[in-house]
């Protein structure tokens, strides 16, 4: 969180609020947007059985139980629908028309949260006791929720305060 946050407020250099030209910037932050994205969903290896496509979605091979961004670093794998053991749009004929729209509403939504606030765990938990079990259904998801506490962090600026 530190190092996407750093990114973030280097960017904006004082700015008030993370626009769609600083996106294009922001490199760490889209690694870990990928590394959110490494849950295949079920409905894809179902549909792509029935389709006739790649069998099966496994996914980069690591648990998220320790987040390493880092390891997108190279480019070498993409979520495009190019590389197989990472589709989190889906590939081939079926890939999500909505992802170019998608990737740089959560880069936005994900910029502006970590540019306004810090993010804490409650009770004083360690990110280490995060429970981070997946549920499988038709979409991968947490089984147990994620709580956070927002702490503000730059103050909304006076001239767009209610
Ligand atoms: C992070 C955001 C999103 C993710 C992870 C995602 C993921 C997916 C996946 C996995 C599929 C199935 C692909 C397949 O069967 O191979 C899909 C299909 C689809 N998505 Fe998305 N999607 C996202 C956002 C959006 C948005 C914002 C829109 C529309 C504005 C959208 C519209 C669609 C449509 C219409 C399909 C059906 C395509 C078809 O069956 O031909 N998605 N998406």
């Amino acid at each position: 969180m530190e190092k996407a946050q750093a990114e973030v407020c280097a960017k904006l250099q004082g700015k008030p609020s993370v626009t769609e030209d600083d996106l294009h910037d922001l490199k760490y932050l889209k690694l870990v947007i990928k590394e959110t994205k490494d849950a295949p969903s079920v409905a894809i290896a179902v549909a792509k059985g029935v389709h006739g496509g790649p069998q099966g979605t496994p996914s980069t091979g690591t648990t998220l139980t320790r987040s390493r961004p880092e390891r997108f670093e190279d480019g070498k794998i993409d979520f495009k629908g190019m590389d197989f053991e990472f589709i989190p749009f889906g590939a081939g004929r079926r890939l999500c028309p909505g992802m170019t729209f998608a990737q740089p509403i959560m880069e936005l939504v994900l910029a502006s949260l970590l540019c306004h606030f810090d993010w804490k765990l409650p009770g004083g938990m360690e990110p280490s006791e995060l429970d981070m079990t997946e549920k499988m259904a038709m979409i991968v998801r947490r089984k147990s929720d994620l709580y956070l506490h927002p702490v503000v962090r730059v103050p909304v600026p006076p001239q767009i305060a209610p």
